[in-house]
């Protein structure tokens, strides 16, 4: 096991929190050099990472990327094999086995007893988190689950089993809380429901981890990423920082733009070196960002002003990485802090 004052991977660490993430809250979990071997096959790689409290942290990653088996390290279910994890704290490898962390876990597949009721099931969880019974009733209340207190589980639809899945996670108010892809098969109202149920954990305190594929909906609600491939960290940070470690280009639409209009652009040297996707319905160019500035000026120059430019989404960017996955190099941690850094420290 490495220590807590290995100060190499306690920097290599820092280097992957989010700038947002440093300047508040207390650290909630915490991977130093990190892996986890199942018998020869290495599941995780030296993986660095730190969460804050109050912040949400979106692990992404292939079928088999390592997301679970993280998240199954983090709640103590799985030992690791190297490195070290803190949660609350406390090291996970020294903890005293009746210290009392404060985790919520809604797993990947949300199984109880199919002939309990929903007021059943929570009562048990409460005796047994020594939480106040009437906190059950809140939760039901709150998650939708009244009309349905008294109904088998094996009635429930699967909406109504993550509702409850999660009361029962946030049953004892934990201070972090670790999602396994709550979301799959849920209607978009249920989906906006639970990540609604997020943000209000969020805005009290609670570390979120949420596992997930639907990229869309965590895009705007994470405040950093981790992204896994084969067990490795390929990039790390929030939005804004991983378009920059990505290097996508924008996405620039035209809404409105006569056969004219775009004869005389594509004819510009500056268009003529985009990226064109225009079809015979719309027409799009990629824009990297250095070139958007300029970009912008020229379509005002041609008088065109009805258009629209988004950066990289993180479906893009997820993309991105999950192909180079099959380039050379493709194991090199992408964190928020440049080479250049790194490059220094390794100089140091
Ligand atoms: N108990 C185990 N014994 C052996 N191998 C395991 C065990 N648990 C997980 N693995 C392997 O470790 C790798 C990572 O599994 P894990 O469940 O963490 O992936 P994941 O990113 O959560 O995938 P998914 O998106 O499909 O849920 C997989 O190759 C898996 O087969």
């Amino acid at each position: 096991m490495s220590h807590f004052s290995n100060d190499a991977r306690h920097k290599q660490a820092l280097t992957l929190m989010t700038n947002e993430a440093s300047s508040q809250g207390q650290v909630a979990v915490k991977a130093i050099g990190l892996c986890k071997r199942y018998a020869k096959f290495e599941a995780l790689t030296d993986l660095n990472f730190e969460l804050h409290t109050g912040q949400t942290l979106a692990l992404l990653g292939h079928n088999g990327a390592g997301k679970s088996t993280l998240i199954k390290m983090i709640l103590g279910l799985v030992s690791p094999s190297h490195g070290e994890l803190f949660v609350q704290g406390q090291s996970l490898h020294t903890k005293r086995p009746n210290a009392n962390l404060s985790l919520g876990y809604l797993p990947e597949n949300v199984s109880f007893y199919d002939n309990m009721t929903a007021q059943e099931i929570l009562s048990y969880f409460a005796r047994l988190k020594g939480v106040a019974p009437k906190r059950v009733s809140i939760l039901l209340e709150e998650f939708g689950l009244m009309a349905a207190k008294d109904k088998r589980l094996s009635t429930f639809s699967k909406g109504m089993r993550q509702r409850l899945g999660l009361a029962q996670a946030v049953l004892a108010d934990p201070k972090v809380l670790l999602l396994d892809e709550p979301t799959v098969g849920l209607d978009p109202l249920a989906s906006a429901f639970l990540y609604q149920k997020m943000a209000q954990l969020k805005a009290q305190g609670c570390a979120i981890i949420i596992s997930t594929h639907e990229l869309g909906l965590v895009q705007d609600q994470m405040d950093s990423a981790l992204i896994l491939g084969q067990g490795r960290l390929l990039a790390a940070g929030d939005l804004s920082q991983l378009r920059a470690i990505s290097a996508l280009p924008s996405q620039l639409e035209l809404h409105r733009v006569s056969p004219w209009q775009y004869q005389q652009l594509i004819s510009l040297p500056l268009f003529a070196s985009l990226q064109n996707h225009s079809s015979a319905n719309r027409v799009c160019f990629s824009v990297p960002d250095a070139l958007k500035a300029k970009v912008i000026e020229q379509l005002h120059l041609l008088k065109i002003h009805e258009f629209s430019i988004a950066p990289a989404s993180l479906q893009d960017i997820f993309h991105h990485f999950m192909a180079g996955l099959n380039r050379p190099n493709a194991s090199a941690v992408c964190s928020a802090v440049g080479e250049e850094q790194d490059q220094r420290e390794l100089v140091a």
